[in-house]
């Protein structure tokens, strides 16, 4: 399986070096030359494999002959023995039509961790293979900061450098960075949104200067790696929903457009999806987007679904590349625009492309706070600002009655214990997984948002590469 850029000029690549780059030299994301499909036959033979077994099966095209199937099958069966539910992806029903996919039962309670338990044994087998030092250097707007630093603390050959907004993520996941004391893990806490977190780590990427002394790599959803590991559990889901012979919907709560695109690419490979209906809060550039071809980025604001609070979705840019024809030299001018201008006009080959799949729809915080109370008042299910989003997403969609409707409860409702109590007045239980987080001792660093600082804080702390 080769790897091009979505910019169209970084060196085509395979599974191991496109894991280990992250991000694309050229500034792009990288994607399948082709998708890999599957018939509707091979689809059912999935049908009532454990997890593992499916994970390994779904992502073998492309791994290609970076790892044997035996080996992938390992590291899948070590990634989600960690999971603290035997289906790892559960899905509980709520009404005739809808259903949530509990995404949350992972080490650190979100979505992410599906991922992340995977690409941490991806990093590790990888670096194996040379005596090299990796350097993460990743943003997070609370979820995947924890589930990457769960999965990476204390390997040898990885530091790992997290940047979050400070304040303006849970008490629950701040601790849960912070309170890893592991001597790779170095948690800073900027002044300033996740956009500008985000824009920080994509500027060390392009700084060759860093990229020459360190080896640079992501955590982030821009790491085809992470992607490839959440088309999973939309096979998962289907699967036992009726598929190949039923159309599932999704509902996807959606920030940096990761989770949903996971969504598409599991639609490429031949899995029949009715639609992915893209759940944004009022932070609704996707939504927008997708709705009158305008992405155009305003001033973030924060919200109690903290973690979808993000105004620059970097894997739109995938979804831009793919539905749009593949024109990376197009590509590439139309996000250099964006980067100058943080407003461009999506191209009617793009619109319509995207219109085949997907669509979209905005929650405010009644909308959420409605939501949330219908499945606890309805259903007995407490559900985290997140997934309510979706849910709110996915009861508003104008789909057939015989469809099944699947929102993904992205993270453990006792993250955002707050929020919760607010919307329906029952307090979510901190899981005993997470064990003693608010007596640990935290330790993080405080920097402005400022990209000199963090390069510098980086730089002074990081191991060179060999
Ligand atoms: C709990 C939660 N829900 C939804 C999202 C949105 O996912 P994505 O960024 O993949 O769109 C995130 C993070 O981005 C998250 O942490
Ligand atoms: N919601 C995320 C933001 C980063 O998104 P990613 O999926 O690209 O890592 C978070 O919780 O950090």
């Amino acid at each position: 399986m080769e790897y091009v850029s979505t910019r169209g000029s970084a060196p085509a690549l395979d599974f191991e070096h496109v894991t280990l780059a992250g991000l694309a030299s050229d500034g792009g994301l990288y994607l399948p030359r082709a998708w890999p499909r599957f018939s509707a036959a091979e689809i059912a033979a999935l049908r009532g494999l454990p997890y593992p077994q499916l994970a390994a099966k779904v992502m073998q095209p492309f791994v290609g002959e970076s790892l044997s199937p035996e080996r992938l099958l390992e590291l899948c069966e070590q990634a989600y023995g960690r999971f603290a539910h035997a289906a790892v992806t559960p899905l509980v029903q709520l009404d005739e039509q809808n259903w949530v996919l509990e995404l949350f039962h992972g080490p650190t309670l979100a979505f992410k961790d599906v991922a992340l338990q995977l690409l941490g044994l991806l990093f590790e087998e990888f670096l194996s293979r040379r005596s090299d030092h990796l350097t993460i250097v990743g943003a997070t707007s609370g979820d995947t900061g924890s589930a990457a630093i769960d999965a990476l603390a204390g390997r040898a050959q990885v530091d790992v450098f997290m940047l979050h907004p400070n304040g303006r993520v849970s008490d629950v996941q701040r601790r849960q960075m912070t309170t890893v004391l592991a001597p790779n893990v170095h948690n800073i806490a900027i002044d300033g949104s996740f956009d500008d977190a985000q824009a920080m780590v994509k500027r060390m990427f392009a700084d060759s200067e860093m990229t020459g002394r360190f080896r640079i790599s992501a955590v982030n959803s821009i790491n085809w790696a992470r992607l490839m590991a959440q088309v999973v559990y939309y096979f998962a889901a289907a699967l036992q929903l009726g598929a190949p012979e039923r159309k599932v919907a999704f509902a996807v709560p959606t920030g940096n457009f990761g989770d949903v695109f996971a969504g598409y690419v599991a639609a490429q490979m031949g899995l029949p999806i009715e639609q992915l209906i893209v759940a944004t809060n009022v932070n609704d550039i996707l939504h927008r987007a997708l709705t009158d071809g305008d992405y155009s980025a305003g001033t973030v604001t924060p919200t109690a679904a903290p973690s979808m609070d993000i105004q620059v979705s970097s894997n739109f840019e995938r979804l831009l590349f793919d539905a749009g024809g593949r024109d990376g030299a197009a590509l590439a001018e139309q996000m250099r625009g964006f980067e100058a201008s943080k407003a461009m006009r999506l191209t009617n080959a793009q619109r319509e492309g995207a219109a085949a799949l997907f669509t979209s729809a905005r929650a405010d915080a009644k909308d959420m706070g409605e939501a949330m109370r219908w499945a606890w008042e309805n259903c007995g299910e407490v559900l985290d600002p997140h997934t309510a989003i979706g849910l709110h997403a996915a009861r508003a969609a104008d789909i057939a009655a015989d469809v099944p409707v699947v929102t993904l409860a992205t993270a453990h409702p006792a993250k955002f214990r707050d929020a919760v109590e607010r919307a329906t007045g029952t307090r979510p239980h901190l899981p005993a997984r997470v064990g003693d987080l608010f007596a640990r001792e935290e330790r993080y660093d405080e920097l402005p948002g400022d990209y000199e600082a963090v390069r510098a804080y980086v730089a002074g702390l990081a191991t060179p590469s060999a």
